[in-house]
C-alpha cells in the first residue's frame, strides 16, 4: 500500500489522487498506476469536478490509477495476483479486476460508498467471490502516512 499511495502521489488530480499497485503470489511488484489523462492530453481536458457540460469535466477523460497498473504491468498474466488500491474500484475498474483473474482488491480508503459506480462494483466483488479487505497498517509507528494523499480528514469519510 505504501507504493500505490507514493504512485497516487505523482497524479496531477487536484482533488483526489489515486495509487494502485499490484502484486503476484510471490509478492513481486508487477504493475503500478496513478489517476493521469491519457499521453499527450495532459494539456488538452479540464481537472474541473463540474461544468455546465460533463465534457468540460475530466470524468469522461481521467484514466484511473487501477487501468493504469495494468497497462503498466510487467508481466502478461495477472491470475492470482492482489491489487492495493488507495481508493476503492469504480464499477469500470472492477470489471477489468475481475477479467484480469486478480483474487483480492486491498482498499485504502472507501471515500464515495453511496456513488453508484461504488454500489456496482461491491455488487460486482460479491458476485464473483473477489475478497475485498479495507488496508489497516502493521503498526502505528509505520514511517508512511497513509493518509497523506487524501488530507488529513479524508480518512473519516467513509
Ligand atoms: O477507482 C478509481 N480510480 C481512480 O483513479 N479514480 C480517480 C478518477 C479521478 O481522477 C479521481 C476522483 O475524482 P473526484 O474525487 O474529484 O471525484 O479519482 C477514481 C476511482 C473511483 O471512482
Amino acid at each position: 500500500m505504501a507504493v500505490a499511495v507514493l504512485a497516487a502521489k505523482q497524479s496531477r488530480d487536484p482533488h483526489t489522487q489515486v495509487g494502485a499497485c499490484i502484486v503476484s503470489s510471490e509478492n513481486r511488484i508487477v504493475g503500478i498506476g496513478y489517476n493521469k489523462m491519457p499521453n499527450d492530453c495532459t494539456k488538452a481536458f479540464p481537472w474541473d469536478k463540474e461544468a455546465a457540460s460533463r465534457l468540460d469535466t475530466k470524468y469522461p477523460y481521467i484514466s484511473h490509477a487501477e487501468l493504469n497498473a495494468f497497462v503498466n504491468k510487467t508481466v502478461v498474466d495477472v491470475r492470482g495476483c492482489r491489487i492495493y488500491v488507495t481508493l476503492f474500484p469504480c464499477n469500470e475498474c472492477a470489471k477489468i479486476i475481475i477479467q484480469s483473474g486478480i483474487h483480492e482488491v486491498i482498499y485504502l480508503l472507501d471515500k464515495y460508498p453511496d456513488k453508484d459506480e461504488t454500489r456496482a462494483a461491491k455488487r460486482l466483488f460479491e458476485n464473483t467471490g473477489i475478497h475485498c479487505r479495507k488496508f489497516k497498517p502493521k503498526n502505528e509507528k509505520d514511517p508512511v502516512d497513509f493518509y497523506s494523499v487524501f488530507g488529513a480528514n479524508q480518512e473519516q469519510s467513509n
